[in-house]
């Protein structure tokens, strides 16, 4: 009765509940367009009021960079900022970089005679600043990612020559700092594993990089929060996916915010990032400029590349660096560089978007001689002025300044003196518990060992393409070689069909082996590539874990092996069968280990080019198209590394050798009555099945190996920091000052 009672009562609130929403008439035209417009106000608002930033608004500031109350305008600044600093409670000190007469050169041109120089960055000067967010703008292949990756490390040396000096919170940079959770760098390729969801994404990240002292809730609960963040918190279950692909995942938007995510789950005092915004609508666009302005408001320092932003997103930037065939055209508050290049009499249109107007004067225009030379002459005229009013400069010292401020290290002018920054900030980080948090080492080897294999084994098991192709083509190829080869009998003519059949089956396990590994692993490099240059792994605990993962796909060739060896009707006897798989499960490694290797030394395309070509010329030393006695003495070395060559005569061994009799019909003019005599056709009465499928188990090992030097040579290549001389000179300097200053403590003493 009291259920009954209950019920009745649940279902009459239902009902008035439904009316209620009914009842609630939708809101007028007027009412949305005023709530949509307090929302895009405070959507575009700076969540740092402008006139609590150093240097902004309020004060104006003469033409000799001091206030107009005689006050130092660097030190007024960096006071501020202090001040600001404190009352918001940023959570981040940020990571000040400074860079002076900064020349990147390339060589360019297709053979020795014709190439030439050409300096992709010219004598740049400049710095950016804990929290602020700063767009680096300019036209196409102006040189903003060159200085985007000179800035974050990501020049490889190999690439160009890297003059000038780039400071790292006043002192010299080192790899350790680079790869170490304080600088993290967004590619703008969005390199992510697809089959796994956003969640396990962020906590596989988590794991690996965040400190083991942290507690697992801890790091989930960072993880929560960071979705939260970055407006993820919808598809934090969904698989990232692929773009327009299988599977369907996330929107372009969301996999970019995906992506910045992975390297924000690091928790980095600065943050680098090229084109966030590229392929996105505008919409989209806002959102993730707005979480990164976030993310600078938190005290950390955050760069990006941008392309023509429209003018809301463009308010939420603080600094704008403006740069154009190599050369810095501005660098400074973005608020002012309406007003900057208004001075130099270039105006920017009534109701026309800032960035749009900063486009069209810093582009050069080819179309005729005169255009040309005409945008030319701007051109130079902006980068004088630039280098007049020492913009670069006065942006060095107002780091400087506020590092001083900040840490107390006496380092303006953007560092030089050796200082002692990030003791300080470590110091000073003391009543912070968030910076605290984040002090100690990742995941250990066997940890990042254990975290890969589980990443590979979830994306394999739930990658059912990947699955079932294989399984599908075996079954095919079984089903095929059941038709053509049932039931061979012990005649010669069974003979010829054994030899085929065995020989088939070699080229069929090299070739379903080879290939998908090379496809598989092309795939994974450059998101491997892009982990690792994070410090996220390393790289053996990659490989290991990546080949201890790859093993259960060899299952499905114990399938194939049963049917086709009892279906053919192969030498009778269980060790004979046994021995059969072994054979096979030996060349498939060979071949995947081949095919790793072709993917880890080679580009991509060429890996897929020559992949199948150099089975095609181990398939020619084999063993059935050309007599392994009749290979010319210079190339007789290629057996040794052909697995074809080793599973096709370690097959032939099985089948044939020992007494096993075939038989001979009357009139036939050459009959091979037992197996001995089989094997001499083929020059094989000498070989060992025992000693063929160790070395073919070595071979393997060996290629393994060569693939793993290959990919973590090629790696650390492109890890390799491009540290300018004058960088490495101020480097020795600090520790020549730091020795002095160590001595003078102790002389004090
Ligand atoms: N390693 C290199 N070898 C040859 N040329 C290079 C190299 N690196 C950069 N360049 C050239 O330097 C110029 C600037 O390249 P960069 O990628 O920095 O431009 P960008 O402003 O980022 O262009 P976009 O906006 O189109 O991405 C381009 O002309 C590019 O071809």
């Amino acid at each position: 009765m009291n259920a009954f009672v209950r019920q009745k009562k649940r279902h009459t609130r239902d009902k008035k509940m439904t009316l209620m929403k009914e009842e609630v008439p939708p809101p007028s035209a007027e009412e949305c367009a005023r709530v949509w417009q307090l929302e895009y106000e405070t959507q575009t608002r700076k969540s740092v009021d402008a006139s609590s930033r150093g240097g902004k608004g309020g004060k104006e500031r003469n033409g000799s960079g001091t206030f107009n109350n005689g006050k130092n305008f660097h030190e007024a600044a960096a006071v501020e900022a202090l001040m600001t600093m404190t009352e918001r409670k940023t959570t981040h000190k940020g990571i000040s970089i400074t860079w002076r007469n900064l020349t990147y050169t390339v060589q360019i041109g297709n053979n020795k005679k014709q190439k030439t120089s050409k300096k992709v960055l010219d004598d740049m000067t400049g710095a950016a600043m804990p929290r602020h967010f700063v767009a680096l703008m300019g036209p196409t292949g102006s040189g903003k990612t060159s200085l985007l990756n000179c800035l974050s490390g990501r020049i490889p040396k190999k690439d160009g020559t890297l003059t000038g000096e780039i400071l790292v919170d006043g002192k010299a940079r080192n790899e350790k700092i680079y790869r170490s959770r304080q600088v993290a760098y967004v590619m703008q390729e969005e390199l992510l594993f697809p089959h796994l969801t956003v969640m396990e994404t962020f906590m596989l990240h988590a794991k690996l990089r965040l400190p083991q002292s942290m507690k697992i809730e801890e790091k989930t609960r960072l993880v929560r929060s960071l979705i939260l963040e970055l407006g993820l918190k919808a598809v934090e279950n969904s698989k990232i996916g692929r773009p327009g692909g299988f599977p369907r995942g996330l929107s372009g938007g969301e996999r970019k915010r995906a992506n910045i995510g992975i390297e924000m789950v690091a928790n980095p005092e600065a943050l680098f990032l090229d084109e966030p915004t590229s392929g996105l609508d505008s919409f989209q666009a806002q959102n993730v400029v707005r979480a990164l302005q976030d993310l600078a408001a938190h005290g950390r320092t955050v760069v990006c590349t941008i392309h023509q932003p429209r003018s809301s997103i463009f308010k939420l930037f603080d600094q704008l660096l403006l740069i154009s065939e190599g050369k810095m055209l501005y660098i400074g508050d973005s608020e002012k560089a309406v007003e900057y290049f208004a001075k130099l009499s270039f105006m920017c249109p009534d109701l026309t978007n800032p960035a749009d107007f900063f486009m069209d004067i810093t582009s050069m225009d080819r179309r005729s001689e005169v255009a040309e030379k005409n945008s030319r002459d701007r051109l130079r005229l902006f980068a004088n002025k630039c280098e007049e009013r020492e913009l670069g400069e006065n942006a060095v010292k107002l780091a400087g300044a506020m590092n001083s401020s900040l840490f107390g290290n006496g380092n303006a002018g953007g560092g030089g003196s050796g200082s002692n920054n990030s003791k300080n900030r470590k110091k000073k980080g003391e009543d912070n518990t968030l910076v605290n948090e984040y002090q100690g080492r990742g995941a250990n080897w066997f940890q990042q060992f254990a975290l890969l294999m589980d990443r590979s084994l979830r994306e394999q098991k739930r990658n059912v393409i990947g699955i079932f192709v294989p399984i599908v083509i075996d079954v095919i190829y079984a089903l095929i070689l059941s038709a053509l080869y049932r039931d061979l009998g012990k005649d010669q003519q069974g003979v010829q069909d054994r030899i085929g059949c065995l020989f088939f089956i070699c080229l069929n396990v090299a070739y379903t082996s080879a290939l998908p590994a090379i496809n598989l692993f092309a795939g994974e490099k450059a998101v491997i590539g892009r982990e690792r240059s994070s410090g996220a792994y390393s790289c053996s605990a990659y490989y290991i874990s990546k080949y201890i993962a790859e093993l259960p796909k060899l299952l499905p060739r114990l399938f194939f092996c049963a049917l086709v060896y009892n279906v053919v009707g192969f030498r009778e006897g269980a060790e004979y069968f046994w021995t059969f798989v072994s054979i096979i499960i030996c060349e498939a490694l060979a071949a995947q280990a081949l095919g790793i290797f072709m993917a880890a030394s080679l580009p991509v395309g060429a890996a897929l080019a020559l992949g199948p070509a150099s089975i095609t010329i181990f398939t020619l030393f084999g063993g059935i198209y050309l007599n392994v006695d009749s290979i010319p003495k210079g190339a007789g070395w290629i057996k040794y590394i052909d697995f074809i060559y080793y599973a096709f005569s370690a097959l032939a061994a099985n089948e044939f050798g020992g007494d096993v009799k075939f038989t001979c019909v009357e009139g036939e003019i050459r009959c091979l009555e037992n197996g001995r005599e089989i094997l001499e056709l083929y020059s094989f009465e000498n070989v060992k099945v025992g000693t063929q499928v160790g070395a073919q188990f070595g071979l393997q090992l060996g290629i393994q190996f060569l693939a793993f030097w290959f990919l973590k040579r090629g790696q650390e290549a492109y890890m390799a920091l491009n540290i300018p001389r004058e960088e490495v000179n101020k480097s020795v300097n600090s520790d020549d000052d730091a020795t002095v200053n160590t001595k003078k403590r102790v002389t004090n003493a």
